[in-house]
């Protein structure tokens, strides 16, 4: 059976691709979180089926997710013994989430019918008010589209992304724990700010923000500059979260060290584009 997007998204609540006033008045609601929070949330953006056909797709390809559990600091970075212990950089956390690459979701699948369907990527940008050339899918085969399938344990932990944009779909939840936690805008492609990043690490930090989204929820993100983590959790079901990534350059892949981190592999893009990126954060 064909699936189409149509029945996955609740259209009515949010006529995406419809110009007029309810589009309007989304664009308004939205942009507004994103400027003063660099987080927005469409409650029951999926349909029950919606939902329904994107957990199934998940569980069908869930055992291609990388476990590799590695501990990784909040830059993805290899430990660099030249540094003070408390540096940020060097301040490591245990992971309990695989992610499943992009190349397990296949175009006529729920995840890409979403993606994919007509006006999406312009209504994610006009959400995030980027001009046209600022604003790109992220050209990573292997995490354009991803499914976090966080299991029993640490989650994953603090972390910033390579991506600037990051577009959520959270699609099942853990018995208990989970939340997706963030600290809004802590630095910017200026300033690391590794100060307040130890805070949040320390647990002292008074930017943190905590979210409990549900299934069918999307969330729209500023993951570049806003540190941020999957809290620990607990009970049998994995939680699953679908990632749509966007960055500001075209022809943005994830880097080498990073990809096998988080995949368990490398494709040759990864290393013919090492390195191509619009700022020069540590990661
Ligand atoms: O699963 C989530 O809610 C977000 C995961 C995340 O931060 C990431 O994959 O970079
Ligand atoms: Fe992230």
């Amino acid at each position: 059976m064909q699936l189409l997007a149509n029945d996955l998204i609740d259209i009515e609540r949010y006529p995406i691709s419809t110009p007029g006033s309810q589009r309007d008045a989304l664009l308004t609601r939205v942009r507004e979180e994103l400027e003063f929070r660099g987080c927005a949330v469409l409650k029951g953006f999926l349909t029950p089926a919606g939902i329904a056909a994107a957990v199934l797709e998940a569980d069908g390809v869930a055992d291609k997710g990388h476990r590799s559990y590695s501990r990784t600091n909040a830059y993805f970075t290899t430990e660099d013994v030249s540094l003070p212990a408390s540096d940020p950089r060097r301040r490591f956390f245990e992971r309990s989430n695989a992610f499943i690459p992009a190349d397990n979701f296949h175009s006529d699948g729920a995840l890409r019918t979403v993606f994919d369907s007509e006006g999406f990527d312009a209504f994610i940008r006009d959400c995030l008010q980027q001009p046209e050339d600022r604003f790109f899918r992220y050209a990573d085969p292997l995490a354009d589209v991803i499914v976090n399938a966080a299991s029993e344990g640490n989650g994953f932990p603090w972390h910033f992304d390579t991506n600037n944009f990051t577009v959520t779909l959270a699609l099942q939840n853990a018995e208990s724990g989970g939340a997706f936690e963030y600290a809004p805008m802590i630095r910017t492609s200026q300033n690391e700010n590794f100060e307040e990043v130890s805070k949040v690490l320390d647990g002292t930090s008074e930017k943190v923000i905590s979210l409990a989204l549900q299934p069918g929820d999307l969330q729209i993100f500023k993951g570049r500059y806003s540190l941020h983590r999957v809290a620990p959790l607990a009970g049998p079901t994995p939680r699953y979260v679908a990632i749509f990534s966007y960055v500001e350059e075209p022809n943005m892949v994830g880097s080498v060290e990073r990809t096998q981190q988080l995949y368990g592999r490398t494709l040759p893009i990864h290393h013919e584009r090492a390195g191509q990126r619009a700022d020069s954060l540590v990661d």
